[in-house]
């Protein structure tokens, strides 16, 4: 790598990333340099990081460029591949908008989890529709020291584990990942979400990401959560032809998440940009050495 790599830094409730614009996909970015950029001493810092690809200059995104100019090539803070950032995928499209790429309105990003549907307000807020979570049932447990919740999992394109628990603080210091039973359930890792209630269609949660640890805010997590609560709550819009809203707290603010009556997910939240620079590409080499 010898000439200088443009970045910027971006946040969607908290959830921090590390944007590298590389329209024709020609970086070189392997799991140890993504996670040299989003150490938070030693690097920029950041939960994952959003590789900015044209679709059509990546292999894995070539089949949506009809539908979608922009691939999200979406990596978690420790090099790993995910699906699906739905955070992610709003700060994706407010930068778009920053470099000129889009205006307001209505856009496609392309991401593994297939193309979704942007919606970037005046106001500030960008939607995202999250398409629909798949409830493969099958029973569940978290635990975390001697307390232990059985857990719903939802698939929102990556995999959740919801526990519905009386305190936030039983989660504890969340440093490593919570242990997900039975062995084997989740054999690619999963996202876990504790979640309380805080009033009606209204909870809150803390989350541990699977290649992140714990984060701020997790948009494919809200989500898993409010159709988690919906189920629990018998106001699933399957069943009961009503569309069902919930506002989600998480600790970088809050998401609403809007589940139709045929299953399509909306999330809307804030997306922002907060600085921009360059890597300096020495560094680069010499950290993924
Ligand atoms: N923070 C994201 C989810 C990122 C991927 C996740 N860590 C995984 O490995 O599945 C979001 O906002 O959805």
């Amino acid at each position: 790598m010898s000439t200088r790599i443009a970045f910027l830094k971006g946040h969607g409730t908290e959830n921090d990333f590390v944007i590298v614009p590389d329209p024709e996909n020609s970086l070189d970015l392997p799991p140890a340099a993504v996670a040299a950029l989003c150490d938070r001493r030693a690097g920029i810092g950041g939960d994952g990081l959003l590789h900015v690809v044209r679709s059509a200059a990546h292999p894995e995104a070539a089949g949506m460029a009809a539908e979608a100019e922009w691939f999200m090539d979406y990596r978690n803070g420790d090099g790993s591949v995910a699906e699906m950032c739905g955070n992610g995928v709003r700060v994706f499209a407010r930068y778009l908008q920053r470099a000129g790429h889009v205006t307001e309105g209505d856009l496609t990003v392309a991401t593994r989890g297939g193309v979704k549907s942007v919606h970037l307000a005046k106001n500030g807020d960008v939607t995202v529709g999250m398409g629909r979570a798949l409830l493969p049932g099958g029973e569940v447990t978290v635990r975390v020291g001697e307390r232990s919740w059985p857990a719903t999992h939802v698939n929102m394109g990556n995999p959740h584990a919801v526990a519905f628990v009386e305190d936030l603080a039983h989660a504890g210091d969340l440093r490593t990942a919570p242990p997900v039973g039975p062995d084997g359930a989740y054999p690619d890792g999963v996202n876990v979400e504790f979640v309380v209630d805080r009033g009606p269609r209204h909870v809150a949660l803390r989350v541990h990401e699977r290649g992140s640890g714990e984060t701020r805010s997790c948009g494919t997590g809200a989500c898993a959560v409010a159709v988690a609560a919906a189920r629990r709550d018998a106001a699933d819009p399957s069943a009961t032809g009503t569309p069902a809203t919930y506002t989600v707290d998480v600790p970088g603010g809050t998401l609403v998440i809007t589940e139709r009556s045929d299953g399509e997910i909306e999330m809307t939240g804030p997306a922002v940009i907060v600085a921009e620079g360059e890597i300096d590409p020495a560094w680069l080499e010499n950290a993924v050495r």
